[in-house]
């Protein structure tokens, strides 16, 4: 069968593909005019890979695909009504990276809060002369309110993280309440409004979807408190990043962590690089040797079932695989 692979996806698993299937990898191409994409992707029957833009356009392109395989558990990047509209299968990754993201994100806390990107810069420059000031002093983490928005898979593992490890009141806000996060972390359910008000810790780990496009912006952050740390990562789309550049200039908020960026790669002139209580990292959430290789053996299992005409284990547009065995491919 013919497969598009789309960076990024491990090599065993992409050679595993190659020795079965007629698969083309691409990278760093520009997917509207590369002409060898575009005459791959006329014949594709599967994709597999992360952060390729799936939309009607590009599906106008690809009259055979069945299925799109995506190597992350977030999706923002699928279209998902165009290509349940064209019968076409989605899948993505979820579970095997939530405990290393929740490692991530629960590093950005604690190099914020204790301002370690900034005093390794420090040490390394050869400033440290002298017995250290309180200018340089951190913020505890221990013993603090963490207020998580979106308790999901990673949700949940943060203030696993947080109530067992470091004594931290949980607050939180999703969709729903998580009666079981309530049990397990003693964690309490509140508005939005509440929770910027009362957190010390803001992290933000929701899907990037319409209602999360830009929740939180300029009135969020004059909500939170002055010493509040700010914690992003679900996808850059979800704040105002402008918005969060004046929070932190004019002291609204005191720090901010960020592994995601409204535009990936992040612009060398962003202001807030230039900021040394931002602590930014490229995207990183799930980048560890083991659970990267998870990922691409996850989104192969899920190709390889939906090509032989199996239910992937990770489909999220169940309506497909409904359409499909009442007509048929
Ligand atoms: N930085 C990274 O590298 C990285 C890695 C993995 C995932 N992520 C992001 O994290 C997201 C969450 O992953 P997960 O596995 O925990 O997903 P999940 O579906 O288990 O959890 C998402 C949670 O967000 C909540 N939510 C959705 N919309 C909301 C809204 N409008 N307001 C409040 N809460 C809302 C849901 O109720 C759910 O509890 C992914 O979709 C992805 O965007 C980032
Ligand atoms: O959503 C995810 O799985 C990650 O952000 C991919 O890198």
């Amino acid at each position: 069968m013919k497969i598009l692979a789309y960076e990024r996806i491990e090599k065993p698993v992409l050679d595993a593909l190659k020795a079965k299937h007629d698969v083309r990898f691409f990278k760093n191409i520009d997917t509207s005019t590369d002409p060898d994409f575009l005459n791959w992707l006329s014949k594709a029957e599967g994709i597999i890979g992360l952060d390729l833009t799936v939309n009607s356009e590009l599906l106008d392109k690809a009259p055979n695909l069945r299925i799109v395989s995506n190597v992350s558990v977030g999706y923002n990047n699928l279209d998902i009504a165009a290509l349940s509209k064209r019968n076409i299968l989605a899948t993505n990754t979820p579970g095997i990276l939530t405990d290393t993201v929740a490692d991530m994100a629960f590093g950005l806390i604690l190099s914020t809060a204790r301002r370690i990107p900034e005093l390794d810069h420090y040490v390394k420059a050869g400033s440290w002369t002298e017995s250290l000031t309180e200018e340089y002093y951190g913020t505890d983490v221990h013993h603090k309110k963490l207020g998580i928005i979106g308790m999901g898979r990673i949700g949940n593992a943060i203030a696993k993280r947080a109530h067992h490890g470091f004594d931290m009141d949980i607050l939180y806000h999703s969709r729903t309440r998580k009666t079981d996060a309530e049990e397990a972390f003693n964690a309490t359910y509140c508005s939005l409004n509440e929770l910027l008000a009362k957190a010390d810790f803001v992290c933000l780990i929701t899907p990037l979807t319409k209602e999360t496009t830009e929740m939180i912006g300029l009135k969020e952050f004059q909500q939170m408190k002055k010493s509040a740390i700010f914690i992003n990562a679900s996808r850059g789309k979800t704040i105002v990043e402008k918005d969060l550049i004046e929070a932190l200039q004019s002291g609204e908020i005191l720090a901010a962590g960020l592994d995601v960026f409204e535009q990936e790669p992040v612009e060398p002139n962003n202001k807030l690089l230039q900021m040394p209580n931002v602590v930014t990292l490229p995207h990183i959430g799930s980048s560890t040797r083991e659970t990267e290789l998870k990922m691409s053996e996850l989104a192969a299992v899920n190709l390889e079932e939906g090509l032989n005409g199996r239910k992937p284990p990770n489909l999220i547009n169940s309506v497909v695989w409904d359409a499909i065995n009442q007509n048929g491919y």
